[in-house]
């Protein structure tokens, strides 16, 4: 078909453009490692929702997540009925069967559309166009056989990386290893902080107030629409990500740095808390961000872009460090990272959180506090590291977290006193309302 006649077959049907693009940034996502946020931003490149509406928009990201939340399950069912696979030269089609099968199986979608606008998109290109019959029986197939498949579908065995789930299995034990492979398949809340009264806010936004603080919601709609959201009373932030700020506790005033800044959820919640912020991010771009969130929410701070590791200044009363990490724990609300992250990262990673934590022991005043964490469940990144630090500086040491400053959330602090939170914490009776990101946080003080 030429590319006219593509375009008029799309214009005819208009649920056709969003699987289209779904197909594509699965593609770009899982086959050549683009972050889903990379691939939904505004400057996406390659774009694939140029011309889209807002809500093919939301629906292509519908479907994009639930592919990739359930890629397993998924690409197992298609290897039952696709014994033989695809030929090479129409080896894309994967994309559009498990954007199709993510909608026959995860979505509210009728089967016929599903099946329909698959078959439509295979015929738009000369090449796949024989495959159509092929594509129509596999998702006939998924959908007569849909009940078997969730039925057999484990969110352990099948849902997570083989090599995360042997990680995970190592670190936590089987039960755990199962729980949070369980919790990663839900979608996660929205999780928000607030500059005050979060009772208030928690009301007139229909949420519940978290015993950590946060005003947990129920809700699709637009972030920017919400009451309080234009007036800077809140900001987006899951809960167990608004914990570590809060472990430095600063005297008004204080000069706290925030290493690895942008978008600045963390130094809001120091600024907030009346500190005199030092926001350090090597990215500009990120940077403009947090300046576009300081502005709305009426906060300040000095804004620095630099590479920490060689970062010259005087000393700080406090240093927070959100260091960049491998992000498992967050595979609930980035089920991209599940698909493009790698073992191999960690040790690479691990290098550049030790140096930015001797760069916090080089710059933190006796007497002052350092605060680590990583939203990273792989304990290289957090327990190990600090252990390491540990041994390397004798003058520093932990700042033990009781309960009490986590909301007494249960089995979240270890022996150690370090806070460890997994995406299987803070059940609920309605599990929609259950979960936290996976974070680890430790506090430590140099000694005076
Ligand atoms: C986990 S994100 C920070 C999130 C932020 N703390 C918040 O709460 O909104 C990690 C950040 O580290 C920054 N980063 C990574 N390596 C860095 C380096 N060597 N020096 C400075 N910033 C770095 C990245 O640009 C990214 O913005």
């Amino acid at each position: 078909m030429s590319a006219e006649a593509s375009r008029i077959e799309a214009e005819r049907h208009p649920g056709l453009p969003a699987r289209l693009a779904a197909a594509a940034i699965l593609n770009d996502i899982v086959g050549k490692a683009h972050s889903l946020e990379d691939c939904f931003s505004p400057g996406a490149i390659p774009s694939r929702l140029q011309g889209l509406d807002p809500r093919d928009v939301a629906l292509t990201r519908s479907i994009v997540t639930a592919a990739l939340r359930r890629l397993g399950t998924i690409r197992k069912t298609l290897g039952e009925f696709l014994d033989k696979g695809l030929p090479r030269p129409v080896a894309h089609l994967e994309w559009t069967l498990i954007a199709a099968a993510a909608q026959i199986l995860f979505l509210d979608v009728p089967d016929h559309a599903a099946v329909d606008l698959a078959v439509r998109a295979t015929r738009l290109e000369n090449k796949s166009a024989p495959f159509a019959g092929v594509i129509n029986a596999v998702l006939r197939n998924i959908a007569r056989g849909r009940d078997k498949i969730l039925e057999d579908s484990d969110p352990f065995d099948h849902d997570t990386p083989p090599w995360l789930a042997a990680r995970w299995r190592k670190t936590y034990g089987e039960d755990l290893a199962r729980k949070i492979a369980r919790a990663n398949r839900d979608e996660p809340t929205l999780d928000l902080t607030v500059k005050s009264d979060p009772a208030l806010w928690a009301e007139r936004l229909g949420g519940l107030v978290l015993p950590t603080g946060s005003v947990r919601l129920l809700t699709h709609a637009p972030i920017a629409e919400l009451p309080g959201f234009a007036e800077g009373e809140w900001w987006v932030q899951d809960a167990a990500a608004a914990l570590p700020a809060r472990l430095i506790a600063p005297a008004p005033g204080a000069r706290v740095a925030d290493f690895c800044a942008a978008p600045g959820g963390k130094a809001a919640q120091l600024a907030a808390a009346g500190a005199k912020v030092t926001a350090i991010d090597r990215s500009a771009e990120r940077l403009k961000r947090l300046a576009a969130n300081f502005s709305r929410l009426d906060l300040h701070a000095d804004v620095v872009v630099a590479d920490i590791v060689g970062l010259k200044a005087q000393p700080f009363d406090a240093i927070l460090i959100d260091a960049p990490c491998l992000a498992t724990g967050t595979i609930r609300r980035h089920p991209d990272i599940a698909w493009i992250k790698k073992p191999t990262d960690i040790a690479s990673l691990a290098q550049v959180q030790a140096r930015m934590l001797d760069k916090a022991v080089e710059l933190v005043r006796p007497g002052g506090v350092i605060v680590y964490c990583t939203c990273s469940l792989e304990p290289e990144e957090g327990e190990l590291q600090i252990a390491a630090l540990l041994r390397r500086n004798p003058d520093m040491l932990r700042s033990k977290i009781s309960p009490h400053e986590v909301g007494d959330v249960e089995g979240v602090i270890n022996n150690e006193g370090e806070l460890r939170t997994l995406p299987c914490h803070l059940p609920a009776d309605d599990p929609r309302l259950s979960g936290l990101d996976g974070f680890f946080a430790a506090r430590l003080i140099r000694r005076s």
